[in-house]
């Protein structure tokens, strides 16, 4: 993962010159953004770490596992939202994690939270580094240093009940290694958001992540069947049986807790045989409203795609759906839809057919295959563009929200007002990433010129989505978590009791406030 932008270095995208132009005009570009420092030309905070508490650390974990270096505290300074990646491009000197600690089981966890609890240092978790939210904020609290504890070395299948059809994971597996792993057995998890190819079983855990095959498999709290966690209180190890009576389920008060009450090491988690087939279907609809009706009736009859959204009119004019496409000629009128169906070749076929019907007398049009297969094709790409389009001058940045069905015009119609009343002239484009059978989520991209202090112009407009968001009986988060940018809203999300509630948790179970400070809990 590339420090100061998205993923593989060797996917990255320059903007092709008419798409640029368009953007200078439709936005009022004037030119490419100010370049960012090079490498060796970054300056971070100096460590506050002292070298006794590295020594420390290393007697724990082994010297090779700990390391103040610049070049491994640099990466761990934060997470991939795009004001992340503005403060990357920044010429001050940057904030990062004192030092990165990579331990190698539970009993090393343990034995640094002990040691950071008497030495009043935070740590912060650190999975694949993808937080949007600022989960990942190198805060320090009333603590005098902070280390980054990345859990990379935790990348076992630990392991496969292929009668239960259960799997046992290390938290730090990244997607793709996990499903390699499970796919040499037969094996699917299922779980692919956007940010697949580089986060971790650890983190869509903390994260309540819910990836683009939801339709399907449901979200990854969906998938949890147990977990372990190493909490400075003691280990937890939870979920017994694949469903039980014995009071409330404390799997729910870790999934979601974004490395605030302990640090996730494994996942038991539901698996399926790879599927024998998959069909694909595109389609377009009049209007948003049309085409949301419909994708409402597929959920509520139950017809069972694997995939299933929606682009807005603006979405599908841009071609965001389909990556290579982007700025072309509209591929599609109207509003675009993608499905996908995974089975057997009896359930896909099935599974399609009563889709189709749905979709048909909703007023759809079938578009065929193609363009749902090219947005397959291209659906971790997109994350790139964003780099190209700073680059280009634009800010370009992501939020997400749920309701009920019959709250979503408003709630969509609420975001977009105050997204485009902070940012004039703004181009809001709105897609449903994730449907249930009483309500939908949406996932609004924003593109603007990046003009002049584009971190406090983005603050602003976020904080006006947000507002609007819970005003309009949104979430404030569907699945991007929590961190530090959506904290100020928690009182407003689960009230006064329930922020009581969640600080008793945090302090029987860390009592010296270690565990990532400044995320989720106000
Ligand atoms: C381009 C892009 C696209 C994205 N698309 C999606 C999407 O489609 N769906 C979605 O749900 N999210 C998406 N995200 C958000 C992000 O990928 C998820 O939140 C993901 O689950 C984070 O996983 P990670 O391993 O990278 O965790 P990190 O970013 O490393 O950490 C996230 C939070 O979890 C905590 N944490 C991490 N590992 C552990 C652990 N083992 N124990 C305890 N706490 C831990 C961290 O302290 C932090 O607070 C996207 C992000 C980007 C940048």
């Amino acid at each position: 993962m590339k420090w100061d932008a998205w993923g593989d270095p060797a996917l990255a995208k320059e903007l092709p010159p008419d798409v640029k132009g368009l953007l200078a005009a439709a936005l009022g570009i004037t030119g490419d953004a100010a370049p960012g420092p090079a490498l060796d030309e970054v300056r971070l905070h100096p460590s506050r770490l002292a070298a006794d508490d590295l020594a420390a650390l290393a007697a724990l974990v082994g010297e090779a596992h700990v390391s103040a270096a610049d070049a491994d505290r640099l990466p761990r300074a934060g997470g991939k939202s795009t004001p992340d990646l503005l403060r990357r491009r920044s010429r001050d000197r940057q904030d990062a994690p004192d030092a990165v600690v990579l331990p190698g089981d539970e009993d090393e966890i343990t034995a640094v939270l002990a040691l950071c609890a008497e030495r009043r240092i935070a740590v912060v978790p650190f999975g694949g580094g993808t937080s949007v939210v600022g989960g990942l904020d190198p805060e320090r609290g009333p603590l005098r240093a902070v280390v980054s504890l990345d859990l990379r070395r935790l990348d076992a299948l630990i392991d496969l009940d292929e009668t239960s059809g259960e799997a046992v994971l290390g938290a730090g597996l990244t997607g793709p290694a996990a499903e390699a792993l499970l796919a040499e057995r037969g094996w699917e998890l299922g779980h692919y958001p956007q940010s697949f190819r580089y986060a971790t079983i650890g983190g869509f855990a903390a994260t309540r992540s819910s990836g683009q095959d939801s339709a399907g498999y449901g979200r990854f709290d969906d998938m949890v069947r147990g977990l372990r966690v190493v909490t400075p209180a003691g280990t937890l190890d939870l979920g017994r049986a694949p469903a039980s009576a014995a009071g409330p389920d404390l799997r729910q008060l870790f999934l979601g807790s974004e490395g605030t009450l302990g640090v996730i090491t494994a996942v038991r988690l539901r698996v399926h045989p790879l599927p024998a087939l998959k069909a694909y279907e595109a389609w377009s609809f009049p209007d948003f409203a049309t085409g949301s009706a419909a994708l409402r009736a597929v959920e509520q009859q139950g017809t069972g795609p694997t995939v299933i959204r929606l682009s807005d009119e603006a979405e599908t004019m841009v071609n965001l759906a389909m990556t290579e496409q982007i700025g072309g000629a509209p591929a599609v009128s109207g509003c675009l839809a993608v499905t996908v169906f995974e089975g057997s070749a009896e359930q896909v076929a099935t599974r399609q057919e009563l889709t189709r019907a749905a979709l048909l007398a909703a007023g759809g049009t079938s578009l065929g295959e193609a363009p749902a297969r090219a947005w397959e094709h291209g659906r971790f790409n997109a994350p790139y563009l964003r780099d190209s389009l700073l680059d280009a001058g634009a800010l370009c940045e992501t939020l997400e929200t749920a309701t009920s069905w019959s709250r979503l015009p408003g709630l969509r119609a609420a975001v977009t007002e105050a997204l485009t009343g902070a940012l004039p002239g703004a181009l809001v484009l709105c897609h449903i990433s994730h449907v249930y059978p009483t309500g939908a989520s949406l996932y609004f991209t924003v593109v603007a010129a990046l003009g002049d202090e584009p971190l406090d112009r983005w603050a602003a407009a976020k904080h006006a989505a947000g507002d609007a968001i819970l005003a309009a009986g949104g979430t404030i988060t569907h699945h991007h978590a929590v961190g530090a940018d959506h904290r100020p809203w928690m009182t407003a999300e689960i009230g006064d009791l329930g922020v009581r509630i969640l600080r008793a948790v945090k302090a029987e179970l860390d009592p010296a406030g270690i565990l990532n400070p400044g995320k989720l809990i106000p």
